[in-house]
């Protein structure tokens, strides 16, 4: 088995009376600056002025625009939006750098495909937990935390390993345990993971079964219940023991359901298609693509965002939930202006 690394075996000092300067306060923004500071940190931020920034203010950190944040910092993560870190890298935090520094990023997409090329005189670290930011936030504070990644890009202080794992504790993540990788392997793991399974595959999934309910005439509300809600109950199952807790707790006829019409659902057509969706991040094709997407505005991305947003799966959603109270939503309901448009 790969070597994970655990809180008790990281050693924090090195990060003693250092200034880190977290760069954005958003999803894995505010989770990092809080954790870090709760950990025993010195914690600074530098966003430009608007939401996050008057949030991180009320959080109680002293926020900065970023070129002033990055001249104060003995490390430097990343956190911005990954198709604006080049243009605010190359304005405000490659000019502001110290010398020696340690600069950071939570994915490694610039680094990776060329986009980002770091200064030889710093450390250069990846630390990535696996997980969405506010569920490192809330992990946290329970006392746990998100199993992250690190990897080392560049070590120009020979004290960049060490830097980079007591950062992960200090964010929580080598409670949940830490694991050595590369850039190039997080970044097209990550990007598949994402694409594939954990958020392209699991809405395609969903939203494939709510359909073909719907259209062979059941109740749209059933078709939610059974496709969409019932997934997180078994999806906690599978995360607390595997797919065989979440096998032991269903009936015998789900179960022999699941061995036999499982496979033709997702089968090898759908494993070659997955290889392809690989292939595209390997060779730097799906980054070309998001990259162009963003220089012409995003076309697509909002045209695709609008419809999603419009679904009857979301509608239906919406109305279900604000009956059910206890299924909470702490993330958009902690957020002001929740991005939802919808039409009709
Ligand atoms: N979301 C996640 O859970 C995960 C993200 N990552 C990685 O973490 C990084 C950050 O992603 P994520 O947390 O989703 O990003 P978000 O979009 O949630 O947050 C971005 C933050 O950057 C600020 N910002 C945007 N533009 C600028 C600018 N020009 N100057 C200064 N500040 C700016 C935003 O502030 P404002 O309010 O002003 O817009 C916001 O606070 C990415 O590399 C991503 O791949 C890695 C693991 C998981
Ligand atoms: C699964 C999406 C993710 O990679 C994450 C939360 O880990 C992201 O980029 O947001
Ligand atoms: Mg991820
Ligand atoms: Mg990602």
């Amino acid at each position: 088995m790969a070597k994970l690394l655990y809180e008790n075996e990281i050693n924090t000092q090195v990060l003693e009376g250092k200034k880190i300067a977290v760069i954005g306060y958003g999803s894995q923004g505010h989770a990092h600056s809080l954790n870090l500071r709760e950990s025993g940190f010195d914690v600074v931020i530098g966003n430009r002025e608007g939401k996050s920034f008057n949030q991180a203010k009320e959080d109680g950190f002293a926020v900065y625009p970023v070129a002033e944040a990055v001249k104060q910092a003995d490390l430097v993560m990343i956190l911005l939006p990954d198709e604006l870190q080049q243009s605010v890298f190359e304005e405000s935090i490659r000019p502001n750098l110290k010398d020696g520094a340690a600069l950071a990023f939570a994915h490694g997409f610039n680094v990776h495909y060329g986009q980002i090329q770091p200064p030889s005189n710093v450390d250069v670290f990846l630390a990535a937990p696996k997980g969405p930011g506010h569920l490192v936030r809330r992990t946290y504070q329970e006392g746990a935390g998100v199993p992250g990644l690190y990897g080392i890009y560049q070590d120009y202080t020979g004290k960049a390993r060490e830097i980079a794992l007591a950062y992960t504790a200090g964010i929580g993540s080598a409670r949940g345990g830490v694991l050595e990788t590369s850039f190039q392997e997080e970044t097209e793991t990550d990007l598949f993971g994402e694409q594939a399974v954990l958020c392209g595959g699991a809405t395609a999934l969903v939203k494939a079964g709510f359909e073909t309910l719907v259209e062979a005439g059941y109740q749209p509300e059933l078709a939610y219940f059974e496709c969409l809600h019932e997934l997180k109950l078994i999806v906690d199952l599978m995360y607390e023991g595997g797919l065989e807790n979440m096998r032991y707790s269903i009936s015998d006829t789900a179960e022999w359901g699941d061995f036999v019409s499982g496979p033709r659902v997702v089968n090898d057509e759908t494993k070659a298609r997955m290889k392809e969706v690989l292939k595209d991040i390997q060779t730097g094709e799906f980054a070309k693509g998001w990259i162009l997407e963003n220089q012409a505005n995003r076309p697509k991305y909002t045209a695709i965002k609008n419809a999603e947003n419009n679904h009857l799966i979301e509608k239906v959603g919406r109305e279900l939930r604000s009956l059910m109270p206890f299924v909470k939503n702490p993330i958009q309901s902690e957020q002001k202006d929740v991005k939802v448009n919808v039409t009709n």
